[in-house]
């Protein structure tokens, strides 16, 4: 039988695909899907060197850029150090940054990975 498209994918990038969605809802504001604009975001290039969002998570997974998970979890950790970085404490973009990373973590505890199965070792 002819697998479907995404049966076809590699598990690494099913499971982070599912792990992004999952990111991606804790964002309703949609503050991190796309690269930060430097006309809304004065001097963001000057003060980021390595900016990161969900969408560039999104095709890094598509062209099989993660090699583990933890690199996948790195990179969600730099798109919310950035915004904790570049905002001012107290900013809506530091305090969704803030949430985000601690709510989305807790997701990427080992506990709550196990029962995706062991593709991860
Ligand atoms: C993709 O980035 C964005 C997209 C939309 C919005 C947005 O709708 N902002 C409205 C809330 C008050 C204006 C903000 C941002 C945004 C994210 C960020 C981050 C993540 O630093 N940012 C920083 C300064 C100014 N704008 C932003």
């Amino acid at each position: 039988c002819v697998l479907k498209a995404s049966q076809k994918r590699r598990p690494l990038s099913r499971l982070l695909e599912q792990l992004l969605r999952n990111l991606e809802k804790r964002d309703p504001n949609q503050f991190f899907a796309w690269p930060v604009n430097d006309n809304f975001a004065p001097g963001y290039s000057n003060i980021i060197r390595r900016p990161m969002d969900f969408s560039t998570m999104k095709q890094k997974i598509d062209d099989n850029e993660y090699k583990s998970l933890n690199c996948f979890i790195n990179d969600f950790k730099l798109m919310c150090n950035n915004a904790m970085k570049y905002n001012k404490p107290g900013t809506v973009y530091h305090k969704a940054a803030r949430r985000l990373l601690h709510s989305g973590l807790k997701q990427l505890t080992p506990a709550k990975l196990r029962p995706l199965g062991n593709i991860l070792t």
